[in-house]
């Protein structure tokens, strides 16, 4: 499976959503796509699941366009917070319903995965609390097992048990049935184990695309006497600065190399890795 994204716009109005959006999605790997609010991450995925056309640019899913794209659709799931107030349904119709639109659908794995998260069988839809809801959905969604499955924000108010439980079945199905599965998120570090790569969007624009490992060997905080951090950052681009009395501590983003990271610790410098959740505040930080 591929998804590529090629000078994507898209405007509300006078306003850009999304600016100049292009990426390339091949692999079946687990997608974290971060951003602040209003970043334009529902946007670009509800763009990737058909619900609307770019103003500009193309979205192609192995080559093809997905708008109106009956075939492209089976294949691709998109979960999101939906309003369930109207559904009388209970669970067992609504899986019965998804089964003939979604090829690749397992039963017994749905059914399993409603007894995993202890939801009723019987009581409708628009009865659920909201967790219970956004259960469902995970449910729906792992289960559709589609090539290309999205997850908007989707574990909004679960709360932690049925999250790790979410997390758990999404790695060990992953594991049995890859596909690309892209979750938009702001629980970076809750999260950011599950990730094989991370797209960062901020402003409407894709500000880094990088597998996890590449994107954090670019992160360090460096720690020691102020003067030796300054002469060692100057020339790094520099995310965040913190002063401690004599001592200064400066979180870099860019690659380090072997010497370079001897020699600081060479003249008594200390280096620490960067969480995801760091790097994601402040490079969006920095960006505004
Ligand atoms: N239906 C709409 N009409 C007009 N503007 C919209 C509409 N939907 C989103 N926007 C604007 O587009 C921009 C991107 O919004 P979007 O919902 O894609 O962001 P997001 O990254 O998903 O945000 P959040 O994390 O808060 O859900 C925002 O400036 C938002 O105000």
């Amino acid at each position: 499976m591929n998804v590529k994204a090629e000078k994507v716009q898209l405007k509300y109005g006078k306003d850009f959503a999304l600016k100049d959006i292009s990426f390339e999605l091949s692999g079946e790997k687990i997608y974290g796509l971060l951003g602040r609010n209003g970043a334009g991450k529902t946007s670009l995925l509800s763009i990737l699941a058909s619900f609307r056309e770019p103003s500009s640019g193309t979205i192609t899913i192995n080559g093809e366009i997905p708008f109106e794209n009956a075939k492209v659709m089976q294949q691709v799931a998109f979960l999101y917070n939906k309003d369930y107030k109207e559904e009388s349904d209970n669970v067992i119709d609504m899986l019965e319903d998804i089964q003939r639109y979604r090829p690749n659908f397992d039963k017994n794995y749905a059914e399993y995965l409603v007894d995993r998260f202890k939801l009723d069988r019987k009581k409708p839809i628009k009865k659920f609390s909201k967790g219970m809801q956004s259960s469902l959905n995970v449910i729906m969604g792992l289960a559709s097992r589609a090539p290309v499955t999205i997850f908007d924000e989707v574990y909004l108010g679960m709360d932690a048990p049925s999250r790790d439980i979410f997390y758990r079945e999404l790695l060990e199905d992953q594991g049995k049935h890859p596909r690309i599965i892209i979750l938009s998120t702001h629980l970076v570090s809750e999260m950011d184990y599950l990730f094989d790569e991370v797209m960062i969007i901020n402003q409407g624009t894709i500000l880094l695309h990088e597998e996890i490992d590449t994107l954090l060997a670019k992160g360090a905080t460096i720690t020691g006497n102020a003067d030796l951090v300054n002469d060692f950052t100057s020339n790094k681009k520099q995310i965040n600065m913190q002063e401690l009395g004599t001592a200064k501590s400066v979180t870099i983003y860019g690659e380090l190399s072997d010497d370079e990271r001897e020699a600081a610790l060479e003249s008594g410098l200390d280096l620490a890795p960067v969480s995801l959740h760091e790097l994601f505040i402040h490079l969006t930080e920095e960006e505004n």
